[in-house]
């Protein structure tokens, strides 16, 4: 065994990658030897491969869809393939643990490393868990939550609630940089809209209709998905970006409120950051339905407004803007009150002692 090696793994979305990209720094610094098993070509190798202190490996995936398709039939192909890759990699790299956000490339190297004898420690941010972290709870050591809710559907003695894990410079955002980047002034205040990590097409479409009654009284920072700007709008105070990295944290000090998919990951964020947020879950027909309870939560503790994807319009959409920015100031007191129940160095530390 490496004295001082670590495996992280997790992917498909954002959402599956974030809370890694908070942690792994941390064991950089430290001198840990740190891979990252992803996917061949997810998001997940987007944003961490090349990073500085990690080695990337992908291996083959299968995803379970929710609608018919030959590829469903190959998949179980590509999650053994998956299995064996992970297994061979854990007995090669030899880490001391592994820690893994989610989604379906995690399920088998969470699998692989109970069959090698490695530890795992899985987390899972949203409301109710996936199936693949469902899948992955029977092989972990420990599982790690953000909505305290989520805990009474897992193991009661492996689940341990800790709340958000949020990525330490978005706290280091500068609003300056942000006017800077979009040519925006601040003679209005400014919404940032984001439709998850891919994109919203019924947020966008809204947005889009509703710019001539928003625009009077705000500017709008508009984060819309790969390949779903539309060149053809060219109005003053409206700025597109597909999607953003290290800029996030500037367009984040600049913005009053937010627009938002009920992304665990994004709203935890905002919720860190006090940001006053409307929430347009992704409806039940489209997900297996965790935005809309992470949407309620928030909702039920004063955090967020929500509108319904099914409801929104131009019409609707800036009137619940118009709301969310004349009560902002009672969503930041009641945001003021969340307190996670660790920190992430508490998390930082209970990954060591489950290291072998
Ligand atoms: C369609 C889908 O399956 N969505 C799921 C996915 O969402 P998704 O991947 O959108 O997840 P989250 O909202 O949890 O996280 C998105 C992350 O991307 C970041 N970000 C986003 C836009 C951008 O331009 N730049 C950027 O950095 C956000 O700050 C956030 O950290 O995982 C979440 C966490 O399991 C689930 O709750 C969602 O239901």
């Amino acid at each position: 065994m490496s004295q001082k090696t670590i495996v992280f793994t997790g992917g498909g979305t954002a959402g599956h990658v974030v809370v890694n990209l908070a942690i792994m720094p941390e064991f950089i610094r430290e001198g840990f030897d740190v891979h990252y098993i992803g996917s061949y070509e997810g998001i997940e190798r987007d944003l961490v491969d090349g990073m500085e202190g990690v080695t990337y490996h992908g291996i083959a995936t299968g995803k379970l869809r929710r609608y018919m398709s030959v590829e469903n039939m190959k998949d179980p192909f590509r999650v053994l393939k998956g299995l064996g890759q992970a297994r061979r990699l854990l007995k090669q790299l030899k880490p001391r643990v592994v820690f893994s956000k989610g989604g379906f490339v995690s399920t088998p190297v969470v699998m692989a490393s109970r069959l090698t004898g490695v530890p795992s420690i899985i987390h899972e941010s949203d409301y109710t868990p996936g199936l693949a972290n469902k899948i992955a709870s029977k092989f972990a050591r420990h599982i790690l939550t953000t909505f305290p809710e989520t805990n009474q559907h897992l193991p009661e003695k492996k689940v341990v609630n800790v709340g958000a894990i949020v990525r330490e410079e978005l706290f280091a955002g500068d609003s300056e940089q942000a006017l800077a980047m979009t040519g925006l002034s601040r003679d209005k205040p400014t919404v940032l809209v984001m439709g998850g990590s891919a994109g919203a097409a019924s947020i966008n479409q809204a947005v889009r209709q509703a710019l001539p009654d928003l625009l009077k009284q705000y500017h709008v920072i508009h984060l819309c998905g790969k390949e779903k700007r539309d060149d053809t709008i060219n109005q003053p105070g409206y700025v597109q970006y597909e999607y953003v990295t290290d800029e996030l944290k500037d367009l984040l000090a600049l913005a009053d409120v937010v627009v938002s998919r009920a992304g665990a990951n994004a709203i935890f964020e905002f919720l860190a950051l006090k940001k006053p947020m409307l929430l347009i879950p992704l409806s039940k027909q489209a997900s297996r339905g965790d935005q809309l309870l992470n949407a309620e939560s928030f909702n039920k503790r004063g955090y967020a407004d929500v509108l319904e994807d099914e409801e929104v319009d131009a019409t609707s959409l800036t009137d619940a803007v118009n709301r969310l920015y004349e009560n902002r100031e009672t969503y930041q007191e009641y945001m003021a009150s969340y307190q996670p129940q660790k920190t992430k160095d508490d998390v930082i530390d209970m990954i060591k002692q489950t290291m072998l």
